[in-house]
């Protein structure tokens, strides 16, 4: 069907469903709880609660069908130059699989190899060190990815190693993190793809500094002449590539953190996971495939239900800081407003996504979900299988988990105004048989598969983020003047620098 006839059709739809209501369209289908669900390995996700019915899904799947999304996700992973204004692939399937086909993905699957075990050497050389503390000094995808599979998988660790992180160039996270360190059994790992991150290259100078030498200083970079130039010894830095973009990057050696705080058979169950989903988002047809049926129902609330925000609800207190990594993921890949092709998308496209760790959650923000003005479809994420034995707590965590679906879902009349729940607020649920590597590795694998579908869909580049340039470039101008060396910045900002001078 040609594209307008679609998005004629996507139009019809979205005005029908705009009246619909989630608890009548799931009375309306005994099946729809079963027919809206779909399993791949250890991830099970349910869209029985979002605003769609097969027609919708029909017409969706005839858009994925008009942008080519197989094609595109197979172009993805055969290394093709997906990442048009910078000129690169995006091979972050290359790190964990080795379904690319043609030599580019060969080869960087050969390199991800190849880093891999040096990687694992460096992890068997610190663990027989007498080193306790290791600090990774890293920002956005430097930090994030590492920081949520440390933090998330911590059950699956020996404890051989304390991890820290250090990522804001505030002096203040530093400060506490060196509080109570001891430079002789610390280790620390500047991980910046560029080598050129103002905050990375400042707290790791104090690091290396506060080291007092090299030998516990390692690095992983795409450019090993400037970490070698930083006084890292060439045998300690792990490499990078230009087809990896950061905030995709956990699966690489930015991932060292990971392999140090669970090992690498770990390491190497987390990448499993995610190869699996790659292989079903390659693989699976449309109508089958988890990350493709995401990225549509995500595409839907956006653009026919024009709903502004996202949030991620991890319950499992062990994903807190899911919300934080796929804010980067979706809103550095998504965040654009002009299409791969310089034209308009014509449509909105990224949503604000935010969240945070269930039930904790619920005794914040949770009011405004169903009672606020504004409709933000959430994604749910809960574990079956917990890996603790306070089962009384367990079940009271699924209990809230499914209560608070439900509850956003079908609402709740009341006589009193100040007491009903609109309710008809959209959400998906996923579970997860337990937490473990390789559940984590297919739960981010889904997400990054999403995210790219969605770039199809919406004609964008899901893999540069130009617009992070503008306020580094601004902030170098800013320094010599905030040191009173000249005057810089337009005049709100010349009288904010007055202030602060005055006030030092
Ligand atoms: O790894 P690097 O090069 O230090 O970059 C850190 C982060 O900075 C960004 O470029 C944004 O400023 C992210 O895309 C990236 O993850």
């Amino acid at each position: 069907m040609a594209g307008e006839a679609l998005v004629r059709q996507f139009l019809d739809h979205a005005e029908r469903l705009a009246g619909a209501r989630i608890p009548d369209l799931v009375a309306a289908d005994p099946a729809r709880a079963g027919a809206l669900s779909l399993r791949v390995g250890p991830v099970y996700a349910n869209f029985a609660r979002q605003r769609i019915d097969a027609a919708t899904l029909a017409t969706l799947g005839g858009l994925a069908g008009h942008v080519r999304l197989s094609l595109a996700l197979r172009a993805l992973v055969d290394g093709a130059e997906v990442n048009a204004s910078e000129g690169r692939a995006a091979l972050h399937t290359a790190l964990r699989s080795d379904l690319g086909r043609g030599d580019v993905a060969r080869a960087a699957h050969a390199e991800a190899l190849a880093a891999r075990g040096r990687m694992a050497g460096l992890v068997d050389g610190l663990r027989a060190s007498g080193v306790t503390d290791v600090i990774n000094i890293g920002i956005g995808g430097s930090d994030l990815g590492p920081r949520l599979a440390v933090d998330a998988l911590k059950d699956f660790g020996d404890g051989r190693f304390r991890l820290h992180f250090v990522s804001n160039v505030d002096g203040s996270e530093v400060q506490h993190v060196l509080r109570g360190l001891d430079p002789a059994r610390t280790a620390a790992i500047l991980v910046s793809k560029s080598f050129g991150t103002q905050e990375t290259l400042l707290n790791g100078a104090l690091v290396r500094d506060w080291l007092g030498g090299s030998e516990r200083l390692f690095a992983v970079s795409a450019n090993v002449p400037a970490a070698e130039a930083f006084g890292v010894d060439p045998a300690r830095v792990l490499p990078m590539w230009d087809w990896v973009g950061g905030r995709y990057s956990l699966w690489s050696s930015v991932g060292f953190a990971i392999a140090l705080a669970i090992g690498m058979d770990g390491f190497e169950a987390l990448l499993a996971g995610a190869a699996e989903m790659d292989a079903h988002a390659v693989e699976a047809p449309l109508e089958a495939n988890l990350p493709i049926l995401h990225a549509l129902v995500a595409v839907w609330n956006r653009n026919a239900l024009r709903l502004p925000t996202q949030a991620v609800l991890p319950y499992d207190q062990r994903l807190a800081r899911l919300p934080d990594y796929l804010q980067q993921l979706v809103m550095e890949s998504l965040g654009k407003s002009v299409r791969s092709d310089g034209r308009s998308p014509g449509v909105a496209t990224v949503p604000v996504v935010w969240g945070g760790a269930g039930t904790g959650a619920q005794h914040s923000f949770f009011q405004a979900l169903h009672q606020g003005t504004d409709v933000v479809p959430a994604d749910f994420i809960g574990v079956v299988r917990p890996a603790h034995g306070y089962r009384g707590n367990h079940e009271a965590l699924l209990a809230n988990l499914l209560a608070q679906a439900e509850a956003l879902g079908n609402g709740h009349a009341a006589e009193d105004p100040q007491k009903a729940y609109p309710g008809n607020r959209p959400s998906t649920l996923f579970l997860l048989d337990e937490l473990t590597p390789r559940s984590l590795g297919a739960l981010l694998a889904m997400y990054e598969h999403s995210v790219y579908a969605q770039s199809v869909l919406w004609g964008i580049n899901a893999f540069d983020q130009w617009g992070v340039e503008l306020g580094k470039r601004i902030a170098g101008e800013l320094l010599p003047a905030l040191r009173g060396e000249g005057d810089a910045g337009d005049a709100v900002t010349r009288a904010l620098i007055g202030e602060i001078r005055a006030r030092r």
